[in-house]
């Protein structure tokens, strides 16, 4: 156990999804793996291990905003030696050019939180995907004809209500596809501890439009965004094709 995990040592796969919503985590427990044990639920903040085409694979939530998903993820880190973690979460869109439920992949992650600027003593950092995450990530997009994916920067909020939204219109001129609240602080986590990290994020509605899904949408509906997460952190398929000449 950790502070905040009630898992057993070794409870924990070396591969975790990480949605924000705990009830989505249930969900992707209950949709997408085998066998799945629910090992922690410290301030019901729910996380499963299972197996999906066999391989191990946990889902931890880890709420909302980037100072929870720092405990979640450092414990991840620190205490049951996880190697990659892909968040699942929702995003709003920024530009005409992105649809809701399109995905988006984020590449990189700019952010107006202090935290990095606190492990750096005021200089900026620019936290990114692991590139071969997001390489798979990509590829397992491109395999699908059910959902159109982006791959490109999100900005990570510290907050949801956005009190300068003159700053979309700047943000986007300079590649900004999507607002979430984690990406930024889970890739300098996983920098600093020598992991792997990705967000891949449905877009739950648009900051332009106005258009938005439901809160049982975003828990419960988010299917090709964790097929994406699942086959870029443990491979495709095997279709026959890359079986090894004998
Ligand atoms: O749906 P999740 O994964 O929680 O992600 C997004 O949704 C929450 C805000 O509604 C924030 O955590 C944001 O990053
Ligand atoms: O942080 C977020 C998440 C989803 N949608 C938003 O507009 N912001």
């Amino acid at each position: 156990m950790s502070t905040h995990l009630g898992a057993a040592p070794g409870q924990i796969a070396p591969t975790v999804l990480l949605p924000g919503d705990p009830l989505r985590a249930r969900w992707i427990a209950e949709t997408f793996l085998d066998d799945a044990v629910l090992h922690s639920e410290v301030r019901g903040m729910l996380g499963f291990t299972g197996t999906w085409r066999g391989l191990p694979v946990s889902v931890q939530g880890s709420g909302m905003g980037q100072p929870s998903m720092a405990i979640y993820v450092h414990e991840l880190f620190s205490a049951y030696d996880v190697q990659q973690v892909v968040r699942v979460g929702s995003c709003g869109a920024l530009t005409e050019r992105v649809a809701v439920r399109d995905v988006v992949i984020a590449s990189g992650a700019c952010t107006d939180s202090s935290m990095n600027r606190l492990r750096f003593h005021g200089l900026d950092y620019a936290p990114v995907a692991d590139f071969g995450l997001l390489r798979a990530a990509y590829d397992a997009a491109q395999r699908r004809d059910d959902v159109t994916a982006h791959v490109g920067l999100v900005f990570s909020g510290d907050t949801f209500y956005n009190p300068r939204p003159e700053l979309t219109e700047p943000m986007v001129a300079h590649g900004v596809l999507a607002v979430e609240m984690e990406a930024s602080a889970l890739y300098t986590l996983a920098a600093a501890h020598g992991r792997r990290a990705l967000a891949v994020c449905t877009v739950s509605d648009h900051v332009v439009t106005g258009e938005e899904t439901t809160a049982e949408e975003r828990e419960q509906t988010f299917s090709a965004m964790v097929e994406i997460a699942l086959e870029a952190a443990l491979g495709p398929a095997d279709d026959g094709l890359s079986a090894p000449v004998a």
